[in-house]
């Protein structure tokens, strides 16, 4: 028995996006339903204990200029804290040396480093004149849009490293998906959602801080404050518009509203059936955004035996099997946690691997960093996206070559009562928390002033 419900407006997903959404138009007065598929809310946020430790399985950190996000955290009364960064940063060049720094800049080779410094240089500039908000608008759009990442790199410098380490940063850290497969157009919208590429070379900014407690609790307490508006186990099926509004029809629960805001990852958006069916550059434009894959390594160990070592636990090596990993101990833990990360093509090649080849080859990839004692840790656990139904990728989707400026001008446009929110499709904080928060507040700000 389906139980038949009417709401003003109808929240498919209770992802930081959908939560806004719905946060917003309560605070407008208007009445909302939310239905979620699975049987927690955060989405892609997620903070659980696993074996006795403390972790965030999904999204975690907090940067500066996150400023929708940092206010919520503030009305929402969660505090944050910083990242452990005292100490030196290790760096693994192509050959596999290992260099201790103090983190400031980058140990390669003089030439190297001024290539780097070059390549930030143009990036930025093509982020500042670019901006965020409507890539696809600007007059270079086409040309960077249909020239890879990877390729772009190498037509602008000869130095494989450098061209390797600045394409790291957007490929393995940012997108999980391999330099050759989107475009520049795609990077440097990456880019300018944090502000700047510098900003995101830029650990201490883009890793900044933390929420006490779980990035999840920004999720929970907004879920709390709508009460019984929250629907979980309830994955939307389809979506019927008629001349009254929609009839949107989840498992157990069917709520006739007069707008719905789906907030899901675009590539979900095949999982529900729409009566009429989308139009057609709709149907078109789904197909070519697809999610990146990355593994998030977490380890627990008894203490953070890199500190002592003079280590902050920073590392990086874009030819490295976990190319990035860094200090994740919680707030007021004796314990030392770390975490790495493992992007697309190396993660496809370990999940072809049996769990404890997997977790050897990585946690010897994390040894080569911090020494040997990274190899026994009391707690492991490796986040899998890919294989979770309601996600299917981590961290986020983009758009395949070319079709960012093809299709863009119109990845936010309603069609009829059916409006869009999650952070694939956001300018600023694309990708992050921030960027949800802004589309949810966005899409529920558009039903509630329509033009
Ligand atoms: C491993 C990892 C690390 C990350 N690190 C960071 C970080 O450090 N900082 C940061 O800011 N961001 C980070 N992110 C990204 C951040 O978590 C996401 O950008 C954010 O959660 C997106 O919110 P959203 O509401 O747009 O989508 P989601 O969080 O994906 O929420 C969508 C919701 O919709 C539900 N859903 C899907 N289909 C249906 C359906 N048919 N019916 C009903 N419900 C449905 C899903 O179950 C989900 O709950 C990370 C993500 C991952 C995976």
């Amino acid at each position: 028995m389906s139980t038949i419900i009417d709401r003003d407006v109808a929240i498919v997903g209770a992802g930081p996006a959908g939560l806004m959404a719905a946060r917003t138009l309560r605070a407008a007065g208007r009445t909302v339903a939310v239905l979620e598929a699975r049987d927690r809310v955060g989405g892609r946020t997620w903070s659980d204990v696993i074996d006795g430790a403390f972790l965030e399985i999904g999204g975690q950190w907090v940067s500066p200029d996150q400023d929708v996000l940092r206010d919520l955290l503030d009305e929402l009364g969660l505090e944050t804290y910083p990242r452990h960064r005292d100490g030196d940063s290790v760096y693994l060049t192509p050959d596999g040396t290992r260099i201790r720094y103090d983190g400031s800049v980058f140990p390669a080779g003089e030439k190297t480093i001024s290539e780097i410094e070059r390549l930030t240089g143009i990036l930025d500039g093509l982020v500042a004149e670019i901006g965020a908000d409507r890539p696809w608008a600007h007059p270079l759009a086409r040309e960077l849009d249909t020239v890879s990442f990877h390729s772009w790199l190498r037509q602008q410098s000869g130095d494989e490293e450098a061209c390797n380490a600045v394409g790291l940063f957007i490929a393995g850290g940012m997108l999980t998906k391999p330099a050759h497969s989107f475009s520049t157009l795609q990077a440097v919208l990456m880019a300018a959602s944090a502000g700047s590429f510098s900003h995101l070379t830029d650990e201490d900014y883009i890793l900044d801080r933390r929420v006490v407690g779980g990035m999840q609790e920004v999720s929970l307490r907004i879920a709390a404050s709508l009460g019984e508006d929250v629907h979980l186990g309830a994955p939307v099926r389809t979506i019927t518009t008629g001349p009254d509004g929609v009839t949107v029809v989840a498992d157990g629960i069917t709520v006739r509203a007069h707008h719905v805001v789906v907030a899901v990852p675009p590539p979900l958006y095949t999982r529900i059936s729409f009566d009429p069916p989308l139009p057609r550059r709709q149907h078109q434009m789904h197909q070519h955004l697809s999610m990146g894959l990355v593994i998030k390594v977490h380890a627990v160990y008894d203490t953070p035996f890199w500190r002592a070592d003079g280590l902050s636990g920073t590392g990086f090596g874009s030819g490295s099997l976990v190319q990035e990993v860094y200090d994740n101990t919680n707030h007021g833990d004796s314990r030392g946690t770390l975490v790495g990360f493992i992007s697309d093509e190396k993660a496809d090649q370990l999940f072809a691997l049996d769990t404890a080849e997997r977790r050897r080859r990585i946690l010897e990839s994390i040894a080569v960093f911090l020494g040997d004692q990274a190899l026994a840790p009391v707690v492991y656990y490796e986040s899998d996206w890919g294989s979770e139904e309601w996600t299917r990728g981590a961290y986020g989707a983009s758009f395949d070559l070319g079709g960012l400026s093809r299709y863009g001008s119109d990845v936010r446009t309603p069609v009829g009562p059916i409006h869009w929110a999650c952070s694939d499709i956001a300018g600023a904080g694309f990708q992050h928390v921030d960027g949800a928060l802004r589309m949810g507040r966005a899409a529920a700000e558009a039903i509630i002033n329509p033009m």
